[in-house]
């Protein structure tokens, strides 16, 4: 069988050099190399996004959304990391554990959005639990992430690491203070929601690794559960799934670190509480299960490979 062509657009960005980690070395893929002198020149990206079977687009959101204006061939697939298509009509979020329909929707699609970081850990905590019915659609809910600096990409990453830089850095940050944060929109529709979170990202000086908690007031979900059944239905959710799983109740340690799955393509969801609140948090790489393992995660279920294919 003829090797798919996969071609990185923003190869030399962050979340595309991640990318490249995670395929570079396989026999199964013929990756395309734009000349990196060339990387930003319209005509040479223009064949290189038509040759290939697999574009991820690893660029800003005009970009993202230009380099789609360029693809001609109706056989390409692509599979943008950007924000520029997650809510967008004709675009198939690129969750998969959200649903088997979901997951066949991801196979049969020629545009995948692959989801926000912080998107990622808020639908991982919340889309089961309004599946299953348990949290109603129109929750208060509130919710907090936080994530290592290269969440930023390249330009925060250099502020961080740049000589000199603001002592301020040496504490975590609070942003998105306008609440308007680029990644709401698609919690909102992917879970269902009548309204947006409210929500807090908390950016801090280390690499990689995220936390994203979402707190409940247990009395206020459908039916009153405790904290053991909140736990129990989404850990049925997840059950058979490699790249998410749900820790044991009362497994996990006294202090959760938000880069304790840093450097992999795991998402680990915790559930703590004391049946009158309970906490979920989801664990995991903004660079992994973030972006560019879960891009490499949708490749694999778009050519009809195992889904962990380099990845674990
Ligand atoms: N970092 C993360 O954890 C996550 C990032 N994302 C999203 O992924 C996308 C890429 O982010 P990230 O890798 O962090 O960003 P970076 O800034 O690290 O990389 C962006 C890349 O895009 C390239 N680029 C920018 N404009 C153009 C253009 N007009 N034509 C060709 N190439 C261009 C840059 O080129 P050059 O090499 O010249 O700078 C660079 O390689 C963004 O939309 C981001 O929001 C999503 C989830 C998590
Ligand atoms: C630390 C930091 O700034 N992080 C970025 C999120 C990175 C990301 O996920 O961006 P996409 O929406 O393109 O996926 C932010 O909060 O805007």
């Amino acid at each position: 069988m003829a090797k798919a062509k996969v071609y990185i657009d923003g190869q030399s960005g962050t979340t595309g050099l991640q990318i490249f980690e995670r395929i570079g070395a396989r026999d199964d893929l013929e990756l395309l190399r734009i000349p990196n002198e060339r990387r930003h020149d319209i005509g040479e990206r223009r064949c290189f996004l038509n040759e290939a079977d697999v574009v991820f687009l690893c660029l800003p959101d005009d970009a993202a959304r230009e380099a789609v204006s360029l693809i001609e061939n109706p056989d390409v697939r692509v599979i943008d990391a950007s924000t520029a298509h997650r809510t967008a009509d004709g675009w198939t979020y690129g969750f998969p554990e959200l649903s088997s329909a979901q997951r066949a929707a991801i196979a049969a699609s020629r545009h995948i959005a692959n989801p926000g970081c912080h998107a990622t850990g808020f639908i991982s905590c919340v889309a089961p639990l309004v599946q299953a019915g348990t949290l109603p659609t129109d929750y208060p809910l509130t919710c907090f992430s936080l994530t290592g600096y290269s969440g930023g990409g390249k330009r925060m990453i250099a502020a961080y690491e740049q000589e000199g830089r603001p002592a301020s850095f040496d504490a975590p940050g609070i942003y998105g203070l306008t609440l308007a944060h680029k990644h709401l929109p698609e919690m909102q529709k992917v879970c269902g929601l009548s309204d947006e979170p409210v929500f807090l990202p908390v950016v801090d000086d280390y690499y990689k690794g995220m936390a994203t908690t979402v707190m409940l007031r247990n009395e206020l979900l459908s039916g009153s559960p405790s904290t053991a059944e909140v736990h129990a239905c989404l850990a049925d959710h997840y059950a058979g799934h490699r790249l998410v799983s749900v820790v044991p109740l009362g497994q996990n340690g006294p202090t959760l670190y938000a880069n304790e799955l840093a450097g992999t393509n795991e998402l680990r969801i915790v559930v703590c509480g004391n049946d009158r609140q309970t906490t979920v948090t989801a664990l995991f790489d903004n660079l992994g299960k973030g972006a560019s393992g879960a891009a490499v995660q949708n490749m694999n279920i778009a050519l009809g490979l195992d889904e962990t294919t380099g990845l674990i």
